[in-house]
């Protein structure tokens, strides 16, 4: 009996076993054929029960109703016993072996902050962090952030031990001055008008904080614009001496509108640009991570508005003091600090739990504490020095105005050495149709509905029983500066 003979013949009966057709005689001589060990050594076949079984493998992809199930059925009279328990012992014992594995596993890769700590003892090609390698080690022996008020003892496969010793250790060492790199930028189209996202990285957390800045001399060249750039030092800065024209565009250290036929990259600005006095400080904020409000579009919070309205505030022309020789308004300027502190510092998982407490009845405040947190884990220092990274501290004469209803932040700034020239309240969009109905003074823009129309994340307002509570709670449990008397008149 030919190769193919016994190929053909064994798909043609496992696949008769499977829809439960009569076996024929032939069929049987061909089991008999097959089951007999001399077929071992005339065919070099393997028997059944051989790990890897050639004609088994034949007949499985002759037979499209086979899986690797099938493997253990009992086709085969006289040796199918033996090798359904080996079988299924040989896959009991990779099981196990592969759940022993698995419970083994430990990242190899190991957090970015010791990646970039031994990219930098090494000085390999990859080398681009700016940070000291002292920087580093000593940043290393920190809690994730030193800001934080609250440090929850925590147990990593990495670090089996709670945090408090390591914990005990970094209270002694004085934090690092913090460092920032801008890492890469680049144009994004809003519907608000582009904006140039920056990535950081820094030498207090591993996690990429952004800014998104707004400003006209970002993609244009035009030396008669009024302000000085908004510009990224670190971003500008040369990287290494091999560093091509091409490498520094690609991580966006360019100038101008980029495009196939325009290509011009920046140089390091050694210069501080001074700001005049007769134009506006541009317009910043502070924003931290909600993933709930702005991808989900949760209206238990106002977040995914603010950080939408705050590029829509910070983009529109500013009006400049009376002078006739001198134009009336000019292109918005600004920038949003986006930090990674998802749930005011305690995570997305705390929140989502602490948002279950709320639904229980206890406020956004309460809810973090039943859970062991503070009201409020977030701190500001990486804010503070991404501004002062992009030219907006107070050395340059650029003071800031901010937009916030939170009083921490402002204060926060100015301990980092930041002048705020003035806060810039911000106010629920719901409220403000409220606040125009009661006191008049509504935004002209948002009573147009031109508003909705541009919204990034929402159609327009958020609003609702759940958000009034939480802004309620935030005006008196957390001094947020809004009128309470907006906030009433939704009960
Ligand atoms: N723990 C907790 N965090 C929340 C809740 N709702 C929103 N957040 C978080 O609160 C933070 C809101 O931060 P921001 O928008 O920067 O501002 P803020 O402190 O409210 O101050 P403003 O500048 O006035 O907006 C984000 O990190 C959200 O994820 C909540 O119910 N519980």
């Amino acid at each position: 009996m030919s190769r193919a003979t016994i190929y053909y013949g064994t798909s043609k009966l496992i696949s008769k076993v499977h829809s439960d057709e009569l076996v024929t005689e032939s069929d049987a001589a061909l089991l008999d054929l097959l089951t007999t060990p001399q077929w071992q050594g005339k065919l070099k076949f393997s028997r059944r029960d051989a790990a890897l079984d050639p004609l088994m493998l034949a007949a499985a992809s002759a037979s499209s109703r086979t899986t690797r199930n099938h493997y253990q059925h009992d086709f085969f009279p006289g040796t199918a016993a033996e090798s359904t328990e080996r079988v299924k012992r040989a896959v009991e014992q990779t099981t196990q072996s592969q759940e022993r594995k698995r419970m083994a596993y430990v990242s190899r890769q190991g957090p970015r902050r010791l990646r970039l700590q031994n990219q930098n003892l090494v000085g390999g090609k990859e080398n681009d962090s700016p940070l000291s390698p002292d920087l580093l080690k000593s940043a290393e022996n920190l809690p994730p952030s030193v800001s934080r008020k609250h440090q929850s003892p925590s147990i990593t496969p990495a670090n089996p031990q709670p945090a408090t010793e390591v914990t005990s250790l970094a209270v002694q060492s004085l934090p690092p001055a913090i460092e920032v790199k801008c890492m890469a930028r680049t144009r994004i189209p809003t519907p608000h008008g582009p904006v140039f996202l920056h990535l950081y990285h820094n030498n207090r957390d591993s996690k990429e904080h952004l800014a998104i800045v707004v400003d006209p001399a970002q993609y244009t060249d035009n030396s008669s614009l009024l302000a000085p750039p908004i510009r990224s030092r670190s971003l500008d800065a040369v990287w290494s001496d091999d560093e091509t024209d091409m490498d520094r565009i690609i991580r966006g250290a360019y100038i101008g509108k980029l495009s196939a036929t325009s290509q011009h990259p920046s140089r390091p600005s050694h210069q501080p640009s001074i700001m005049t006095n007769t134009i506006p400080s541009p317009l910043v904020r502070i924003h931290s991570e909600c993933f709930t409000g702005e991808t989900v579009g949760s209206m238990r919070c106002d977040c995914g508005e603010q950080l939408d309205e705050a590029i829509r505030l910070i983009s529109r022309p500013i009006s400049l003091p009376d002078d006739a020789s001198s134009p009336r308004t000019m292109l918005g300027r600004g920038a949003v600090i986006y930090l990674k502190q998802e749930g005011r510092g305690i995570g997305l998982l705390s929140k989502i739990r602490a948002y279950n407490l709320q639904d229980l009845g206890h406020d956004t405040v309460t809810a973090n504490l039943m859970l062991g947190h503070q009201a409020d884990e977030r701190g500001y220092e990486i804010a503070a020095a991404i501004l002062r990274d992009l030219g907006l501290s107070s050395e340059l004469g650029e003071g800031v105005r901010l937009l916030t209803n939170n009083p921490d932040k402002v204060q926060a700034l100015e301990k980092e050495g930041l002048r705020v020239v003035e806060r810039v309240p911000m106010v629920p969009r719901s409220w403000r149709h409220r606040s125009n109905s009661k006191a008049g003074a509504g935004d002209a823009e948002l009573d147009a509905g031109k508003v909705a129309d541009v919204t990034m994340i929402m159609g327009e307002a958020v609003r609702g029983e759940d958000l009034d509570k939480y802004l309620r709670t935030k005006i008196l449990r957390m001094g947020h500066l809004l009128p309470l008397y907006l906030a009433d008149s939704a009960s």
